[in-house]
């Protein structure tokens, strides 16, 4: 009898050993879903979109972008879903066929409706933002520009997203919101990396970026942003009329001025000879206007990399700086500092000339002498590259070096600094992303809250809770020796 009150008094499930064992299992347990709770996420992801137009001077894109629904202030999760480019010229081309602007976008909003799915249309925002093409347009006839963006609305609203605003953007908002797309997608702000500068060169205006320890003395030259809990401030000018297109008329104007009829150009190969209208030259508020724009003039190429070089100087004015330092036309610029992503223009022309590794030296040495190639030879060997384009590299890649060399101060020294960039991670380097992050506030001003364990920690915790909950069972089946926990043979 003594005995088996001794065995009951042993396996009472009020002995301290069992209480202990009983608490440790019920902690364990708490403890387990709580993490599962705490950590984990939803599974299933869920997508959202948003979709923005780049109406630039030269054409229209449309860009579509995804990321992953519940993780939006995550830097590095929005991606480039899919692109289409606008048939035909920008949207400023229509300012005489105003309708027309709008119904050019209609076939890459058709496509854009099948990349994201239907579903989400009607939460899927869309913006367009025009450039330096319709900043022009809007100087030169306000009416006109109101009435382009107004077709273009009118197409957007049309479609089954969620419509958001078409607007002209400014040479300000462009430089920095390039600057944050090159940032964002090589991940430099969640990690507090250094920052790269950013170099876009479009058709009508160029745009610089970077930042500088050098306090900005003129404050419209000057952006600061709270991102991700660093502050930044940025220096940033846009140049309108410094697109390749404009200082191509530009340049052509400065020429014309000693000779209206032929222009001996040292900036296209020898053999080229085609007529032009002084009109196609002069039709900008960025040449002055001339009284006969349809009469014609033959532009004649003469393949003369230094003398191209000298005549496309003489656009810039480098003399006025009332400042401590300028780039060009007066414009306040602190020294280069840091890595540039240059893209756009910076890399259509670079590429296609093979110079984006090259040293400074080595770009003008081989510049020099595919300027002096005849026209027929880079034809025949480029069928299938348009004859615009073709005829213009020379030109194109010898402002390039001008405006990087003697505009910004780039130097021999930190020429390879520059990196002629196309994408980053499979999306295009351009204001665009930027632009939506910032409107769909995505890029938070404080760095967010991270979940409470890494993913390799959670794999732990759970694993060393999951081998102590059956340890404690193993010990509980053997001190309360339940037949449920014995061997069927033992139960027999
Ligand atoms: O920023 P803005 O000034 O509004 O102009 P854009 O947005 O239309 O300008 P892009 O960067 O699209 O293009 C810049 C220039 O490069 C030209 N371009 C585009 N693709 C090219 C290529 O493959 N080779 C040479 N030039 C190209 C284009 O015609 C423009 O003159
Ligand atoms: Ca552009």
């Amino acid at each position: 009898m003594a005995e088996q009150r001794e065995i009951k008094a042993k396996t009472s499930w009020r002995s301290p050993r069992t209480i202990c064992i009983i608490f440790l299992f019920i902690a364990a347990v708490v403890a387990l879903m709580t993490i599962a709770i705490v950590q984990s996420k939803p599974i299933s992801q869920k997508y959202k979109y948003g979709i923005v137009l780049d109406a630039g001077s030269s054409h229209t894109s449309v860009y579509i972008y995804e990321w992953p629904a519940e993780k939006e202030n995550n830097t590095g999760m929005v991606r480039q879903l899919d692109t289409c480019d606008v048939e035909g010229k920008g949207i400023s081309s229509y300012a005489n066929n105003v309708s027309q602007a709008g119904n050019s976008l209609k076939k890459c909003m058709d496509k854009a409706k099948k990349s994201v799915p239907k579903a989400k249309h009607g939460d899927t925002p869309v913006y367009l933002g025009a450039t330096a093409g319709m900043r022009l347009l809007s100087m030169e006839n306000k009416r006109a520009s109101d009435e382009v963006m107004a077709s273009v609305e009118r197409t957007l609203r049309n479609t089954p997203f969620d419509y958001q605003g078409a607007r002209i953007i400014s040479g300000q908002e462009e430089g920095a919101f390039g600057w944050i797309t090159v940032n964002y997608l090589s991940d430099n702000f969640r990690q507090a990396k250094p920052t790269m500068g950013a170099l876009d060169l479009g058709g009508a205006s160029t745009q610089i970026t970077f930042v500088s320890k050098q306090s900005s003395v003129s404050p419209e030259n000057s952006i600061d942003f709270r991102l991700y809990g660093k502050d930044y401030q940025l220096y940033t000018h846009s140049f309108l009329c410094y697109g390749k297109d404009q200082v191509l008329k530009l340049a052509m104007a400065h020429q014309l001025e000693t000779d209206e009829y032929i222009l001996h150009d040292p900036c296209f190969h020898p053999g080229y000879k085609v007529n032009k209208s002084l009109g196609s030259v002069f039709n900008s508020p960025c040449a002055k206007t001339f009284d006969e724009p349809s009469r014609t003039f033959t532009h004649i190429g003469e393949g003369k990399w230094e003398e191209c070089r000298n005549s496309i100087r003489k656009v810039f004015n480098f003399s006025d700086c009332s400042f401590s330092s300028c780039s060009f036309n007066r414009v306040y610029q602190p020294k280069v500092e840091g890595m540039f992503g240059a893209f756009s223009a910076y890399y259509f022309v670079m590429n296609f000339l093979n110079l984006t590794t090259h040293s400074l030296e080595e770009s003008k040495m081989s510049l020099s002498k595919y300027c002096s190639t005849s026209w027929s030879e880079i034809k025949s060997n480029h069928p299938k590259v348009k004859d615009k384009y073709l005829a213009e590299y020379c030109f194109s890649a010898t402002y390039i070096l001008t405006l990087l060399e003697d505009g910004y101060k780039f130097t021999p020294e930190n020429w390879n600094d520059i990196n002629f960039i196309d994408k980053i991670e499979n999306s295009n380097a351009g204001w665009t992303l930027g632009y939506m992050l910032n409107l769909t506030n995505m890029i938070p001003a404080e760095a967010p809250d991270t979940p409470p364990l890494t993913n390799g920690g959670f794999v732990t915790v759970m694993l060393f809770l999951s081998m102590a909950i059956i340890v404690l069972l193993a010990l509980s089946c053997k001190f309360f020796g339940r037949p449920s926990c014995s061997s069927p043979k033992e139960i027999i």
